[in-house]
Formats: C-alpha cells, structure tokens, sequence
C-alpha cells in the first residue's frame, strides 16, 4: 500500500495507536524497521567482509540502530556501535537492544557528554569503518543540534563514507525538510511507515539521498486514511 508523504505527528501517532490500540508492542515495529534497513545495506553488498559503524543516539532512533546491528551481526559483518547517551541513561526499547547486544558479545561503547574531546577517537573509528548508519536522531527531534551530535554528524559528513540515515538523516526536521544546526548528508534514507512530508522540500535530498519506505508492521486499518491517491 503506497502511503502519502507523513507529517511527523502523523507517522508518531500511528506509532503510538499501534501500540496502544492495536496491542502492536513497538518492540516488534522496531525489530521490522531495523531488519528492513539491515536488508537494504545487504543488498548494497554490505557482507562479511564489511566494516559497518553505527552511530545511536538516546530514543528510538537508537533502538533501530541497535537492531541493525544485531541483524548485520548475524551474517558475519563486523560492526561497530557507539551510543551517544550518559551510561545508564538509555529507557525503553533502546535499553532492550542495548542489553541483548551487551550480553551478545556485540561490540558497543558509549560516547558520554564529556567526551567532546574525542573527536579524534570518532574520526578514527569512522575512517576504519566501510559503511556508516546514522541512529541519532529521527522523529524525536525538537531543537536545533548542537554540542557532540552536531561533533558527530559534522564528522560522518566530512569524512566521505557512505551513510544510511534511518527514519531521517539525523537534524532534518520531518516537516519542514529544514536542517537544524546540521543535518547528515546520507547516501541513501530507509524512513519507516511512509515517507515524510520534508523530503519533498527544496534540498532535502541532499541529505536524504535515496529515500526507500520500509514497513514495519502497522496494520492496515491504522494506514488506509494514509493511502497514496493513485
Ligand atoms: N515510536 C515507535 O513505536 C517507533 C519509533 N521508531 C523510531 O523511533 C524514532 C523516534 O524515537 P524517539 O525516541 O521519539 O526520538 P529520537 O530517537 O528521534 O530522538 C532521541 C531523543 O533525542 C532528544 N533530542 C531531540 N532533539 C535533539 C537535539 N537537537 N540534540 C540532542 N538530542 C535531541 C530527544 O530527547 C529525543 O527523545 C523514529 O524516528 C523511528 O526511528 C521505530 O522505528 C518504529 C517504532
Ligand atoms: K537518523
């Protein structure tokens, strides 16, 4: 089913009536959208010989980014993932694919807010890295970036490798097509449900890049009032 361009209330309320209406726990709309942008990068040849880094921010975003991970994991790719949240500090569904790649053995580490300084570290794990995943920011965000994400992003768009942002290239607001502060300049955008009503802005394309729509699961009750008119 094609679904119109979605504001970001929309495409977070459809989230939230899954859940709360339909019983849909969002753990398993996170398990799809993650699988789907996982799917994507093995089909872009992403394989055991690849070097993927994944960048996580502290919400949901994150959580994907998590998913990721575990899925590239599972076909022998080696990742990499850094979460850019206080130890302990992560709730919810990112929690959950903290731990599990915690007690997996997958490679994580935190880059806390005093880290700012590391810029040295960050810039070397991304030159290693083949493929970059940008989990920072979706649908979440509310101002513009600034202090380490604004480090982090300004450095993955510096550095030449290939990015794919999920939901949204991290900093672009989803209904303006704005970016705000800065925003990841990403070879391709996997943007869950439909996609959103910024990437139709003047330039927003130059930091979605390719947009594909992966879906993750909301029945179709909750998207027919979405439907693209054919
Ligand atoms: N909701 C669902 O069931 C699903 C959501 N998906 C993914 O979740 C994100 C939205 O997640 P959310 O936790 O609401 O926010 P973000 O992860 O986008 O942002 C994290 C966090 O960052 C803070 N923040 C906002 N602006 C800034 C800023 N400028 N600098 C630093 N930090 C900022 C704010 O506190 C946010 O809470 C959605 O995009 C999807 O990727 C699942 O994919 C499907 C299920
Ligand atoms: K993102």
């Amino acid at each position: 089913m094609g679904i119109r361009p979605l504001t970001r209330e929309e495409v977070r309320g459809l989230d939230a009536r899954a859940a709360l209406e339909l019983g849909l726990p969002t753990l398993v709309l996170m398990e799809n959208a993650g699988r789907g942008a996982a799917a994507w990068l093995r089909d872009q040849g992403v394989g055991p010989s690849t070097r993927v880094l994944i960048l996580c921010g502290s919400g949901n975003n994150g959580g994907d980014g998590g998913v990721v991970a575990r899925h590239l994991d599972a076909c022998g790719v080696a990742v990499r993932v850094v979460w850019f949240a206080q130890a302990g500090q992560l709730r919810g569904d990112a929690a959950v694919q903290y731990d599990v790649l915690s007690r997996s053995g997958i490679e994580q580490t935190y880059w806390e807010s005093g880290d700012l300084d590391d810029a040295e570290r960050l810039d070397l794990m991304i030159a290693e890295s083949d493929w970059v995943v940008d989990a920072l920011l979706g649908t979440g965000l509310t101002r513009p970036v600034e202090g380490r994400l604004h480090v982090a992003i300004t450095a993955i768009n510096r550095s030449g490798k290939p990015i794919l942002a999920l939901d949204l290239p991290s900093g672009l607001d989803a209904d303006t097509g704005q970016a705000l502060g800065v925003a990841v300049r990403a070879r391709a955008t996997a943007t869950f449900v439909g996609p959103k009503l910024g990437f139709s802005a003047p330039g927003a394309s130059d930091f979605t890049g390719a947009v594909f729509v992966v879906e993750i699961g909301v029945p179709r009750c909750l998207l027919e009032p979405f439907q693209a008119k054919t």
